[in-house]
């Protein structure tokens, strides 16, 4: 299988070639296009699998050609530039599908992350594409542990009971990485709704008046940049499924506000005084612990057991005996597909590493381990060192003294500190960033940040 083929859409030269330089370094094709005509020829010359776009262009708005694009691949990546101020674009870029946004002036190092995670972005349509490696059709996911075989049957059952106008709300709970929000795409694609929308509300990622205009929509002139009224994605989901995910981190009023939506099933838009029905089928997903979230007065109990019709609860990757081997064997065999390598064989020491490995960050750690040790080490055999698996971090004794280490001011730097403080809180959150950028006292931009400048891996 070939490099993974961007185009771009970008009318400044000079950004446009310290891009292209930049995504070709990390060994994509790219087709460079200063304006929407050519986007639109060089897309029907060459199936792109990822759209990188600005959004304010000589002939027209980025948005428009997002819209077209959508219709040609319908499921096709994009990630959205934007200059500051224009998050009522980022809302609208949202809804027609692009999974994330790079903020001008723009960072290289970003860029590489956000083009990396896009691409490995798996929605049903581009896994059948991309992954001749991909888990049997009929489950989606990899792992045939009776924990898995258990959640197969349940889901089976939960997705027939999707039907009619109020189906019973489902919650998804386990812990980070686990396969959460798969399992969300799954229940919607084997439900009698699988043809109508599947919205996906991030609550963690948006700051809270973002989260509201997201989920209830918009008068136009409710708030500043509200320049066009919009619909919420609560209505927007029409007779499909709407997920909110990480529904833990949503704040308080906006509790109250979703807990009225899903009683009456309707929505009121802010600012905006007539109701709207909505038909929805709500998934909701969490990887932090609402009963504990209840008791410190942190989540509502009466939205809670509205939300907690039906649980689903996703089993830790330790708790998975093997499958944890036929996850690393998957990994592998997509990774050499996707960049073109041979496929190497995982050898007996990496297995075993692999196997007594705790794995905090699930599934997605697993990914990211046994993908760098493909791309950066493994040719013909992924082994025990090419995974680099942190061993302080399993043995107690060891953390200690590795503690002890950077206690001692005299042999530590500043940034060496620092980097400690966030792998450890890391691995105290079980990779969950949010929860790590509240225990620092850090915004989630600036752990990112940091995250990247000390190459650690936030999940
Ligand atoms: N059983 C599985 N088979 C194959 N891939 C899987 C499986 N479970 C998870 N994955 C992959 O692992 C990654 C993490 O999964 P996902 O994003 O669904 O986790 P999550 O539980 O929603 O995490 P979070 O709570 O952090 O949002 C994704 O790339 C997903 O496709």
């Amino acid at each position: 299988m070939s490099a993974a083929h961007i185009l771009l859409l970008e009318d400044e030269g000079a950004l446009a070639r310290a891009l292209d330089r930049r995504l070709r370094r990390d060994g994509y094709t790219v087709a460079v296009c200063e304006n929407i005509a050519n986007a639109k020829l060089a897309a029907r010359r060459r199936r792109p699998d990822l759209a990188l776009l600005d959004l304010r262009l000589p002939d027209g708005y980025g948005l428009d050609f997002l819209e077209w694009l959508r219709g040609e691949i319908p499921n096709i990546p994009a990630v959205v530039m934007t200059a500051f101020g224009e998050l009522d674009d980022a809302i609208a870029a949202m809804r027609l599908g692009a999974v994330d946004f790079l903020k001008k002036p723009l960072d290289l190092e970003a860029l590489h992350r956000v083009v990396a995670d896009a691409l490995a972005r798996e929605t049903p349509a581009t896994r059948v594409a991309n992954d001749a490696a991909a888990a049997p059709e009929d489950t989606g996911l990899v792992g045939d542990s009776p924990a898995m075989r258990a959640l197969y049957a349940q889901l089976d059952r939960i997705a027939a009971l999707a039907a009619g106008e109020a189906p019973p709300n489902v919650l998804l709970t386990g812990e980070t990485g686990t396969g959460k929000d798969r399992v969300a795409r799954m229940l919607h694609a084997r439900s009698t709704r699988a043809k109508n929308p599947f919205v996906q509300v991030d609550c963690a990622a948006l700051p809270r008046d973002l989260v509201e205009a997201e989920l209830f929509g918009h008068e136009k002139g409710a708030f500043t940049n509200a320049h066009r009224a919009r619909r919420g994605l609560l209505a927007a989901a029409g007779d499909g499924t709407a997920f909110l995910n990480e529904i833990g981190e949503l704040p308080m009023a906006l509790q109250a506000k979703l807990l009225t939506a899903l009683e009456s099933r309707t929505v009121r838009e802010i600012g905006g005084d007539t109701e709207r029905d909505i038909s929805a089928w709500f998934v909701a997903a969490t990887n932090r612990d609402l009963a504990e979230m209840m008791a410190t007065g942190d989540f509502r109990q009466d939205l809670y057991y509205r939300l907690n019709v039906l649980t689903l609860h996703l089993p830790p990757l330790r708790e998975r005996g093997d499958d944890v081997i036929a996850l690393a064997e998957h990994f592998v065999a997509h990774t050499a597909a996707r960049y073109d390598r041979p496929v190497p064989t995982i050898d007996e020491n990496a297995r075993a590493a692999i196997r007594t490995y705790h794995w905090p960050g699930n599934v997605r750690e697993l990914r990211h381990v046994v993908e760098r040790a493909v791309l950066v080490h493994a040719e013909h055999v992924v082994e025990a060192t090419h995974l680099q698996l942190p061993a302080a971090l399993s043995a107690p004794a060891q953390r200690e003294s590795t503690d002890r280490a950077t206690d001692n001011a005299a042999n530590t730097t500043l940034a060496d500190s620092e980097r400690d403080l966030i792998e450890r809180t890391l691995h105290q959150t079980q990779h969950n960033v949010s929860q790590a950028a509240r225990q620092l006292g850090l915004s989630r931009g600036a752990l990112r940040y940091r995250l990247e400048k000390y190459g650690l891996d936030g999940g």
